[in-house]
């Protein structure tokens, strides 16, 4: 059996999925991309090839194992994106919760059906019909659940509102014990600069009280500052435009004092060592052009209590 248990973003990690590029086939036409950084790549002919990618991931990979983390994969399946595993599943305290996402990516799920099928089926939830919500946009953080969500208004207008306030309730409901907390996010179908796909885009704790975070990603100005409250603005890393766009939020973390890196983040790194992390770096910018990076490619499954 996989025992699957997570209460934040940084305790000591001992098991998680990460995805896989192999399979991906060739470059999607535009009007089938449903981010808008992928658009852009498609359409100056830059989009990012098979081989380049699943290079990267090894590399990410074998960071993760150096640290001793189990690591399971995806099994194929052929012309289809499985990188970002994230969205597809994420576990809070000892459930696995199997959410309802955006259609073009709902195939996703059967490459880890393997790993599902290890889990106590009393641990596995599968939210109402209503819900959607994606890994990308929830955040066990202690006692708080943070959800990245947009309201009908924007579910309804945009492919990158991946959340409902339906997945917000359904949170509510389904962890009475814990504070959660949602956040709308700021969106646009066409300019990636523009866009906030998940919360993790514009927003990642690390460490035991520090987050990186970028202000313009969030809708309501109040909404960011709880953050700002609850962190204490000395414990935020502020990034920005251009630095959200790269996806500098996007880091992940093995434990509370190690954190993977894209290689190219210098700044970002800077500061991470000053303040006394073990940055891990890998090459990752070319997976960065479909508007997702090291959070968004994992899930995991188990972290120390
Ligand atoms: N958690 C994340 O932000 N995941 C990135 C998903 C990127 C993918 N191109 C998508 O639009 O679903």
């Amino acid at each position: 059996m996989i025992n699957v248990f997570v209460n934040d973003e940084t305790s000591p990690l001992r098991a998680v999925i990460l995805g896989t590029a192999k399979g991906i086939g060739d470059v999607p036409n535009l009007d089938d991309a449903y981010d808008p950084k992928s658009k852009e790549h498609i359409a100056a002919g830059t989009y990012p090839k098979e081989a380049d990618m699943v290079k990267e991931m090894e590399a990410f990979a074998k960071v993760l194992e150096k640290h001793d983390v189990k690591v399971y994969r995806p099994e194929i399946i052929n012309d289809y994106n499985q990188i970002f595993s994230r969205d597809i599943g994420f576990v809070i305290e000892d459930k696995f919760i199997k959410p309802r996402i955006l259609k073009d990516r709902k195939e996703e799920i059967k490459g880890i059906q393997y790993v599902l099928d290890e889990i106590n089926p009393d641990q596995i939830v599968s939210v109402p019909d209503d819900v959607r919500v994606e890994g990308g946009d929830v955040m066990p953080w202690k006692e708080h659940i943070f959800v990245g969500y947009s309201e009908n208004q924007d579910f309804d207008k945009y492919i990158v509102s991946r959340t409902n306030k339906a997945g917000v309730e359904f949170l509510a409901k389904e962890f009475p014990h814990k504070t959660v907390k949602g956040f709308q996010l700021n969106k646009s179908d066409e300019v990636a600069k523009d866009n906030a796909l998940h919360l993790d885009c514009c927003f990642q704790p690390i460490g035991v009280n520090q987050a990186i975070i970028y202000k313009d990603g969030f809708k309501i100005e109040e909404e960011y500052q709880y953050l700002v409250d609850y962190f204490g603005e000395e414990n935020l890393i502020h990034i920005t435009r251009d630095e959200m766009y790269e996806m500098n939020s996007n880091v992940f973390s093995i434990s509370t004092k190690v954190v993977v890196l894209e290689e190219n983040f210098s700044r970002l790194a800077g500061i991470l060592e000053d303040r006394g992390f073990t940055v891990e770096k890998v090459p990752y910018a070319e997976i960065s052009k479909m508007e997702g990076l090291l959070r968004c490619s994992t899930l995991p499954l188990e972290r120390a209590h």
